[in-house]
Formats: C-alpha cells, structure tokens, sequence
C-alpha cells in the first residue's frame, strides 16, 4: 500500500536558520497521524512541504506516492487548513459553498450541505460573523467536501474553548470513521491528540525524535524506578530516554526493542502518551541547551 507520507533527508533551511533537518519519515496510510513538539519545532514547515506550499532545501518528500502539488490532480488529493482555520468574512456560508464547488473538481455539494446544516449553521451567515468554534467547522467542511485522500489540519484547535474544540474533534472522529480518510494533525493538546491520533510524530529542536503508531510506543517505552545502582547492568538494547533522581530513588524512561523484555528484577509501569512525549521533549531541550551534558545524562549508568 502507499505511504500517505515518506520523506528522506528533508531539510528546509531559511537562510542559515534550519526549518527542519534531515527529517526521515514513512507514514503507512490509514492512519491518524499527530504532530507534536515545541514551539518553532518545525511542524508547520513539515505540514507546508507536504502540501508542496514550502519547498524542500534538501532530500525528497512524496505525499500519496508522487511529488507534493506536482499537478492539479495531486493538489486535489490533499486538503489543508491552515493555523487559524483561515475563511474568508466578508463571504457568508453560503458563498463559501460556491466557492468550493467552482475550485475543486471532485466537490461533494451534498456533503457540504448536510455538514452546514447538521451543525445548525445559517448559509446567509456571513464567516466573520461565526464563533470561532463554527469558523472551525466551517473550514473542516470545505477540506472535506474537497473529498481529498488526505487531510492536514495546522493547529486546528488552538483558539477554541474546550466545549468547542471537544465539538469539533468529535465531528472529525466521526468523518474520519466514515471515510477511512488519511489525517495529519498538529496540536500543542496532547490529550486531544491521545484521543484522535494512532501514529506519532515528535518533532523538537527542528529535526524528527520519535515516529511511529501509538500502541507500538507505548508498549515498547517505560518508567522503571529503583536505586541506581540496579540500573548499571541494564542491557544495551534499553535506551535510556530520561533519568530523574530524588533521595535513593532513581526513575528511568526507557525504550526497548520489542524483543528486549526489561529485567524481571525491575519493576516496569507504561507511559500515557503524554509523559512519553514529555520525556523526549525534555531530552531534546536538554541536548539543544548542551550537548555534552545531554549525552553525559544519559549515559551515565552504563
Ligand atoms: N519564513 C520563515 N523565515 C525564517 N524562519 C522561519 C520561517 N518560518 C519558520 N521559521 C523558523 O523555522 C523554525 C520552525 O518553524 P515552524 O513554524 O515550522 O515551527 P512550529 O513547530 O510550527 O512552531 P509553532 O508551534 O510555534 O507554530 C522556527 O525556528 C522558525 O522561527
């Protein structure tokens, strides 16, 4: 099956100032990807190579199997909404409806009809005059009457109150169970993104930490807590993620291979996948704010 994404050594620089680097990527399709990390991590470049909005410096990108917005056909697969779900408000509902129909070729006028009408929105609305939670909508129901294979949503959440972002991510839950459609999602909200995402990307420090499904992170990342001197003969095959120390008491985020079980003698818990993203967050800031210290952190048990 095509990979919705699969990127090698992509690299975006503006000037000398790095975007993203050497990010390694190959998403199956079929899932609902999460994109995670910091501030300035490089998500939103990552989201405009793979709309073909940001050209890539370095290394190959392909979205969907071709190049992305080689041609109109390309373009038509993949729907975006950009930071602050953009509308235009001086046009109503409505307008926006016609709009759509006029740009896009595949248009599911019905769709969108139903969509506008199920979330009790007045067509003769004008976009300025919406909420920002109906904004949102708004923007979700042109991605999607575009009937793309491929949807990428920049931070859609970020303005809204909960009630509203709750709203909203169930009514994308509940079209992605229908359409078996492909979904990349940026958020800051790692509870939202627990509940929609079973693939991860964290990206930190502009280039890629950590890619791959939910449940296999999850069951191959722990916290082991014991003395420190228990961890000395930890195998190889167990990376060290992160340590914190308080008294005798030393915790460990650890990653193993699927083959590697943790040492019986230790006392092994899962991560939520918050404290699991946390944890690599925090080994990023750490190595960016000094390398040596990072890597001497890290290795010290061994
Ligand atoms: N047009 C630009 N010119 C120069 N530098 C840029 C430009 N766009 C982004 N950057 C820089 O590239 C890096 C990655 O930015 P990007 O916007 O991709 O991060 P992000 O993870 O989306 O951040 P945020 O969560 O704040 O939206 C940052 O250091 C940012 O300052």
């Amino acid at each position: 099956m095509t990979a919705v994404l699969r990127a090698q050594g992509l690299t975006k620089m503006y000037g000398r100032h790095p975007g993203l680097i050497d990010a390694d990527l190959n998403i199956p399709a079929g899932r609902v990807v999460g994109l995670v990390g910091p501030n300035g991590a490089g998500k939103s470049t990552l989201l405009g190579m793979t709309c073909g909005l940001i050209e890539p410096t370095s290394g190959t990108i392909e979205v969907l199997g071709d190049k992305p917005a080689a041609n109109a056909a390309q373009l038509a697969r993949v729907g975006f909404v950009a930071q602050d779900t953009p509308v235009y408000s001086g046009l109503t509902v409505a307008d926006h409806l016609r709009l759509g129909a006029h740009l896009n070729k595949n248009w599911d006028d019905a769709l969108a009809r139903h969509r506008v009408q199920q979330l009790g929105m007045d067509p003769a609305q004008r976009a300025g005059a919406l909420s920002g939670g109906q904004r949102a909508q708004l923007a979700l129901t042109i991605a999607v009457a575009k009937r793309p294979e491929l949807i990428i949503f920049d931070e859609p959440v970020a303005a809204l109150d909960p009630l509203a972002r709750r709203q909203f991510l169930q009514n994308l839950m509940a079209f992605i169970s229908e359409s078996g459609i492909n979904v990349i999602l940026s958020s800051h909200l790692l509870s939202d993104l627990e509940r929609v995402c079973d693939y991860l990307i964290l990206l930190a420090g502009s280039r890629v930490q950590l890619a791959g499904d939910v449940d296999e992170l999850i069951s191959t990342h722990h916290r082991i807590v014991g003395p420190e001197h228990a961890f000395r003969s930890l195998p190889p095959q167990i990376e060290i993620i992160g340590s914190e120390y308080s008294g005798q008491r030393t915790t460990l985020v650890v990653r193993r291979t699927e083959s590697t079980p943790i040492p019986q003698s230790m006392h092994a818990e899962h991560l939520d996948l918050e404290e699991l993203v946390l944890a690599y967050m925090t080994r990023a800031a750490n190595a960016s704010f000094d390398p040596q210290q990072g890597a001497r952190a890290l290795q010290f048990h061994r």
